[in-house]
């Protein structure tokens, strides 16, 4: 794990990123050479170095540590928090990803950290909500072969909040559901165990 993040981060081109913003600080009429704002360009490359770190790794390394433990009934994880970054606005989009997948016939069953983990890979992307959850139920289906996947994420938009159509707390809900998840009771236990006890 340690390797791949460094490697995602020698993957960012970090003194373009410097340069890079340089030149806003000097579009918005600021001055980049005065104290507090001299290291910024350094800071905000390491920065996206972490933010975009996702794009160069593979959701296949993680999901691949896999446990035979003889579960056939469903796993879920819930209220996995995570933050992107919006592909429209490059500014914050942040919440909570429920993951929750049935193993397959070959009983394939992971950590439940990964689920986690596969979130965090596509979410250090530009991204928009929409593609970030279809790619994390894609990864479950093609690394675990599960029965049935579902994927819920729940977020609110930095670019709807604090800019634009200013509605804070505006949250947008999508899904994606795969397999005998789409199956009317299956689907309807799994998203009640999601949205009960609140
Ligand atoms: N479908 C989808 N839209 C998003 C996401 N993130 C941001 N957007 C929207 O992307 C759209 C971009 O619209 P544009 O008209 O091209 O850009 P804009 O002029 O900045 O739009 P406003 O945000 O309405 O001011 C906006 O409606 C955003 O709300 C996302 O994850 N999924
Ligand atoms: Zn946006």
């Amino acid at each position: 794990m340690e390797q791949r993040m460094s490697e995602a981060k020698n993957a960012v081109d970090q003194p373009r990123i410097e340069a890079a913003v340089r030149e806003i600080l000097l579009a918005i009429g600021e001055d980049p050479d005065r104290d507090g704002l001299q290291q910024t360009p350094a800071r905000v490359a390491r920065a996206y170095a972490e933010f975009f770190s996702g794009l160069h790794q593979d959701a296949g390394e993680i999901l691949g540590t896999t446990f035979d433990i003889a579960h056939s009934e469903m796993v879920l994880v819930k209220d996995i928090p995570f933050y992107s970054t919006c592909e429209h606005h490059l500014v914050p989009f942040h919440g909570v990803a429920h993951v929750g997948y049935i193993p397959g016939p070959d009983g394939k069953v992971t950590g439940l950290s990964k689920l986690a983990r596969v979130v965090d890979l596509y979410a250090r992307r530009p991204q928009v909500q929409e593609r970030l959850t279809t790619q994390v139920v894609e990864a479950l289906e093609e690394h675990l072969n599960p029965r049935g996947a579902i994927v819920v994420i729940e977020a609110e938009h930095m670019c709807m909040s604090m800019r634009g159509v200013r509605k804070p707390g505006a949250k947008t809900v999508t899904s994606a559901v795969r397999g005998a998840l789409m199956n009317g009771a299956t689907r309807a236990e799994a998203m009640s165990l999601i949205f009960s006890q609140r």
